[in-house]
């Protein structure tokens, strides 16, 4: 489980250590030094070449880029320091000098003049323009970013704002782009809390956190923004774990926990039994996909129930196993593939019969994966959703439609600049639990819903956010599989539905992958990778 902790929790996680004396600000440099070691190394630079430029601001980030700066020129690489601040950490500043870094200073709120120290490292001699940290900059195989990280508030300004601009349009310039960028802690600009980015930040290719995984670094968009991030743990572990995590994300192992694998003592009704409401004349591969997801992730029984017999005999071409008899079910899917009004009445007509069945067998209501067409059906009532447990895996158009059918109007773009908002807003709205697609997926449900987790520490936390895939999974059916492999899933298990809802996205994005590493794939490839995937994440039991 990786938790991710906003500026406050990190603040008072690193209180008593820095007090205790623990000098971590050079054990932060030390991960910074040896991460840029790794990518000019990558990059087959020779030491004797390597050049580094450190992007250093006025804060404690600042003073990590520094430090690492020097530990780097200690090694023999060129290393330049830009200060977009006049007053930087003084320590930080020291050791540089000490160990040869050029020192280069941006002046305030952006304007181009510079200037430089003399090697003594007192005086400073007028730069006329900005070409000298340019010329670095596009010389440097390594940018370093340590301008702001915890400590930023609202989206850069002034100097670091203005260096973000020039170097984002030096970087576009380039043919072959032989340069990597880390952060330092975070992106200067993205705030550790959450995921909107409001002003110019630096693309990251790689993100040095400290201590913990920042929030930020797991919402979109800004995730999207900090390239391969790596937590240097720094022995704060103790310290963090007695801190609120904002956003939880799951990882293989804690999948493989919480797995409802079957016992000797099982047949397929203690297993349980899925429902499918979907595909249609428009769309019937929807149906087959979703059918065959289900079948392939593991559950007693899949029933087709759409009483489509065109669509129903194309699910028994391609799987013989389908039930298309009416019975009992633990949860059903509704909607993959289904458009029309006249498809909604079935979504109607259909839960009200297998709800009838429940009702009559003395057994609670099934589980309710609400998809594509059905999320029109949802009832009104956020009671009414709440008592049941019911998900809804939209993607951001259609979160936005729904909300805005809800009396809450918003559009696409707003749910995109702050998903970790809407979706909140979206629990609220509808009672439900809901999964929003997109390259990094977002959960959240009402608290209680998180309640007793196997083993995992879920109860403060009411958001969680998997990255499982690539955008090779952008590609039609695919939200269609996670239905089936959600619906398999809720059938077969009594956890908290926002586990189950991250566990199958996981393994969604992991069976993509599984099916063709690194290259295309289509929704059928990755519904044939779901045994495989499962069986190698369950070895991590
Ligand atoms: N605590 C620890 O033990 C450890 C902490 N560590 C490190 O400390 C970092 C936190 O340091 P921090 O608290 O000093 O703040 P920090 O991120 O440097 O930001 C302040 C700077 O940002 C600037 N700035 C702010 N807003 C801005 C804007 N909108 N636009 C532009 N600039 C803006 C602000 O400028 P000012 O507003 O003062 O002009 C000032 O220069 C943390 O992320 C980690 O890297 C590690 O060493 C491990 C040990
Ligand atoms: N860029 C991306 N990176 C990773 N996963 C993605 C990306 N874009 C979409 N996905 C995933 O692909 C699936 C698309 O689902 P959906 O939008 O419902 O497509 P469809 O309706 O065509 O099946 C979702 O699980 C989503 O999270
Ligand atoms: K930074």
């Amino acid at each position: 489980m990786i938790r991710g902790y906003g500026r406050q929790a990190v603040q008072a996680a690193e209180g008593p250590a820095l007090s205790a004396g623990r000098p971590l600000m050079r054990w932060a440099a030390g991960g910074v030094a040896a991460a840029v070691r790794g990518e000019l190394d990558g990059l087959g630079v020779p030491r004797s070449k390597a050049r580094v430029l450190v992007l250093v601001g006025g804060g404690n980030n600042g003073g990590d880029g520094l430090f690492a700066a020097g530990l780097l020129a200690e090694r023999g690489v060129v290393v330049s320091a830009l200060l977009v601040r006049e007053q930087v950490h003084a320590d930080g500043l020291a050791f540089a000098r000490r160990h040869g870094v050029r020192i280069l200073v941006h002046a305030p709120d952006g304007a181009p003049a510079l200037r430089e120290e003399d090697s003594a490292g007192e005086a400073h001699s007028p730069i006329p323009d900005g070409v000298a940290w340019v010329r670095e900059a596009s010389l440097a195989q390594v940018w370093v970013d340590a301008m702001a990280g915890i400590g930023v508030r609202g989206g850069l300004r002034g100097a670091s704002a203005a260096v973000v601009g020039v170097l984002d349009r030096l970087r576009q310039g380039q043919v072959r782009p032989a340069r990597r960028v880390i952060a330092v802690d975070t992106p200067s600009g993205l705030s550790a809390d959450g995921g909107v980015v409001s002003g110019p930040v630096l693309r990251a290719d790689r993100t040095v956190t400290m201590g913990a995984m920042k929030a930020g670094l797991l919402l979109p968009p800004a995730a999207g923004l900090a390239g391969r991030v790596e937590v240097l743990e720094l022995g704060l572990e103790p310290e963090f774990a007695a801190q609120a995590a904002l956003v939880e994300r799951l990882e293989a192992a804690d999948v493989a926990r919480l797995w409802p694998v079957p016992g000797p003592g099982d047949h397929k009704y203690t297993r349980g039994v899925l429902g499918v409401v979907a595909g249609s004349g428009t769309y019937p591969g929807a149906a087959v996909l979703t059918v065959g997801a289900a079948l392939r992730t593991g559950c007693g029984m899949v029933r087709y129930l759409s009483k489509d017999g065109a669509v129903a005999d194309r699910v028994l071409d391609h799987y013989p196993e389908t039930v298309t008899t009416p019975g009992r079910v633990q949860a059903l899917v509704l909607g993959p593939g289904l458009s029309d009004e006249r498809d909604q009445d079935r979504v109607r007509e259909r839960l009200a019969e297998v709800d009838e069945l429940a009702d009559a067998a003395g057994t609670p209501p099934p589980a309710l994966v609400y998809d594509a067409g059905a999320l029109s059906v949802l009832p009104q009532d956020p009671q009414v959703n709440r008592r049941r447990r019911a998900v809804l895996t939209p993607h951001a158009g259609e979160l936005a439609e729904l909300l805005s059918a809800r009396g809450t109007p918003v559009d696409r773009a707003r749910v995109e600049a702050d998903p970790a908002r809407w979706v909140r807003i979206a629990v609220e709205v509808t009672g439900a639990t809901v999964l929003l697609k997109g390259a990094v997926t977002l959960i959240a449900g009402p608290s209680q819903a998180f309640d007793g987790g196997k083993g995992i520490r879920t109860g403060e936390v009411g958001l969680l956010s998997q990255a499982d895939g690539s955008p090779w999974l952008a590609t039609a059916g695919s939200g269609d599989v996670l239905a089936g492999i959600l619906g398999a899933l809720l059938a077969t298990s009594e956890a908290p539905v926002p586990l189950l809802a991250a566990m199958a996205a996981l393994v969604h994005g992991r069976a993509a992958h599984w099916a063709n590493p690194g290259g295309p794939v289509t929704p059928s490839d990755f519904v044939r990778a779901l045994p495989g995937t499962l069986a190698q994440v369950l070895t991590l039991r």
